[in-house]
């Protein structure tokens, strides 16, 4: 059986108590993903040292650190993307809905599905748009009617007032900003809880990126994210609780990004954010 056909094994609803949304006070918030000790090695290098994390539902978490100190690695283990670098090893845990998502029973391509991603480089297949964002539900054999989900993936990547008249057009066609966002789109389509970004606007100009920096802030109503950054102003713009990485793969500090920005705890934490380092 591939991976593509076989039925999803991870949990696909989350448990969660009280009513939680954006609405609710941070300290409020479930659990959506839990890290414990995860260590990550590429061959005999250490990326990722004993990082234990909690993820909270409708935030937008910024992961911060200076280059190769484990970002794009841990936003990775989240679903299981390093599965595809050969040399990569994961030790540790990473619940996602109470699920350990390394667990054997765990089918990837569902994991994937629930938890999105959108790299850097926008990145849409050679493709019409229309096929770009329903690439997923053809995968998923979704049985509801495609060309609505299309829509309103597109209206929820605030991409669709652009392209409703050229759905037939290729994705590779469109700006950068609005490749970024079909991507966004196609993540979106077959309805995941948590999407990843790994430094989503640094390929783009400063008009598409906050363009992006806004859906990013809408995104939150109704999912979990997860969003990579260099670039410090962006994270205390649009991130509820930031992350401090530091060289090593460790995790040096996690906070509310107010605190973390305006009074955080560790020295080295002050020096990166004043830009004394990095
Ligand atoms: N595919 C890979 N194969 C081997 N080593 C890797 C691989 N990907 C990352 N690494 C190493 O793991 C460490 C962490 O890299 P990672 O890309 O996770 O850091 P990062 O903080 O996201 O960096 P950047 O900000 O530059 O993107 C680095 O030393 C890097 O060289």
């Amino acid at each position: 059986m591939s991976e593509s056909d076989s039925s999803p094994k991870i949990q696909t609803t989350i448990e969660t108590g009280d009513e939680a949304s954006r609405d609710a006070p941070l300290d409020a918030r479930d659990t959506v993903i839990e890290t414990r000790d995860l260590n990550v090695y590429y061959g005999d290098e250490q990326a990722l040292d004993g990082v234990s994390m909690e993820i909270f539902e409708h935030d937008v978490t910024a992961l911060i650190g200076p280059s190769g100190c484990g970002k794009s690695t841990f936003l990775r283990c989240i679903n299981r993307m390093n599965d595809m670098i050969e040399v990569c090893r994961v030790e540790g845990d990473v619940e996602f809905g109470g699920k350990n998502v390394y667990d054997d029973d765990v089918d990837p391509v569902a994991l994937r599905r629930k938890i999105g991603i959108v790299f850097q480089k926008p990145n849409p297949f050679p493709k019409s748009i229309r096929d770009n964002v329903a690439y997923g539900l053809k995968i998923q054999g979704y049985e509801g009617d495609v060309d609505e989900r299309v829509e309103e993936s597109l209206k929820a990547a605030a991409l669709w007032d652009e392209v409703k008249d050229q759905l037939d057009s290729s994705g590779l066609d469109l700006s950068g900003g609005q490749q970024q966002r079909l991507c966004i789109a196609r993540a979106i389509a077959p309805d995941p809880e948590v999407i990843l970004m790994d430094e989503p606007t640094s390929a783009l100009d400063p008009v598409a990126a906050s363009k992006i920096e806004d859906l990013i802030d809408d995104l939150a109503e109704e999912y979990t994210v997860i969003i990579v950054t260099h670039n410090m102003q962006q994270a205390a713009r649009i991130s509820d609780r930031t992350a401090v990485f530091l060289t090593g793969g460790r995790l040096v500090e996690y906070d509310d990004t107010t605190k973390i920005f305006e009074d955080p705890e560790e020295q080295r934490v002050e020096d990166y954010i004043t830009g004394k380092f990095g």
